[in-house]
């Protein structure tokens, strides 16, 4: 896993680029570099109109990959429905709960979360990467200037999820979302080129299953596990219940702490 990487300022980056890029080199400690010394080769961040981009210096064609709670996908979501009909939705369980505090213990870029959050959940992120961590902070950050009300349910730790959980102070853990990284075929078309880069960066996760005892521990309700529909469980831990979608399984595990419930 990488885990800095340089942070470019351009050298026409006006005042509140250059603010945002010395605030977060600041926090996160990534190196910064002016545009003249960016590197040909290899992954790096950079800040344009306020937003946060992971690029790949090698892949010129490609966006650079931002964390968008308020993208036109994410809002049409919330306003038909606020992705009630979403399988994990479904998972977890959230039909008369949708009020539930939930970890994602594996947020990445926050999608899942967010569907969550426009259900009407409070998520607590854990992100170990330093560089996903800081792209989801500034996702938070823009999306409170838009919805304030929606950004005020979610917040952000950085860490491993596997130590955060099992120290976890504070609010109830309703219920708890894992979907760590699976490795994929390298050269797979299906592999979509933002997924490239996140491998890039992340590799896969080879102590994935480390997360499900802390999380079953911790979970006041249920754990759910997003796994390729050919995977084999986590940990070697039978679930209660899959819920299967074309490519993907949930797989679901009732706390024994409120079955009856
Ligand atoms: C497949 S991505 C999750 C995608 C996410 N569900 C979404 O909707 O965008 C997995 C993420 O989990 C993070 N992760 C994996 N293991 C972790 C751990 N032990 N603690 C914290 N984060 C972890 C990885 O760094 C990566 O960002």
């Amino acid at each position: 896993m990488l885990n800095r990487v340089p942070l470019i300022i351009c050298d026409d980056a006006n005042s509140d680029d250059a603010a945002l890029i010395s605030a977060i080199s600041e926090k996160w400690g990534f190196p910064v570099v002016s545009s003249s010394e960016k590197p040909r080769e290899g992954l790096y961040l950079q800040v344009q109109n306020g937003v946060l981009g992971l690029a790949d210096a090698g892949e010129k064609k490609v966006n650079p990959v931002e964390v968008d709670f308020a993208s036109p996908a994410s809002l049409y979501r919330k306003q038909h429905g606020g992705g009630r009909k979403e399988p994990i939705v479904k998972a977890i369980g959230l039909k008369g709960n949708e009020a539930w505090h939930v970890v994602d213990a594996t947020p990445g870029l926050g999608r899942d979360a967010f569907v969550l959050v426009s259900v009407g959940c409070k998520v607590t992120m854990i992100e170990r990467s330093p560089v996903v961590a800081a792209l989801l902070e500034d996702g938070i950050r823009r999306l409170a200037l838009s919805f304030p009300e929606l950004a005020a349910k979610m917040s952000l730790q950085h860490g491993n999820s596997a130590e955060v959980m099992q120290y976890f102070t504070g609010e109830n853990v309703n219920a708890i979302y894992l979907d760590p990284m699976f490795p994929h075929k390298k050269k797979s078309a299906l592999v979509k080129k933002e997924m490239r880069l996140f491998q890039q960066l992340l590799g896969h996760d080879p102590d994935a299953d480390a997360l499900l005892p802390p999380a079953l521990e911790l979970a006041s309700h249920r754990v759910v596990v997003k796994r390729p529909n050919s995977a084999d469980v986590l940990a070697g831990i039978k679930a209660s219940m899959a819920i299967e979608s074309k490519k993907h399984r949930f797989d679901v595990y009732l706390c024994q702490k409120n079955l009856g419930e």
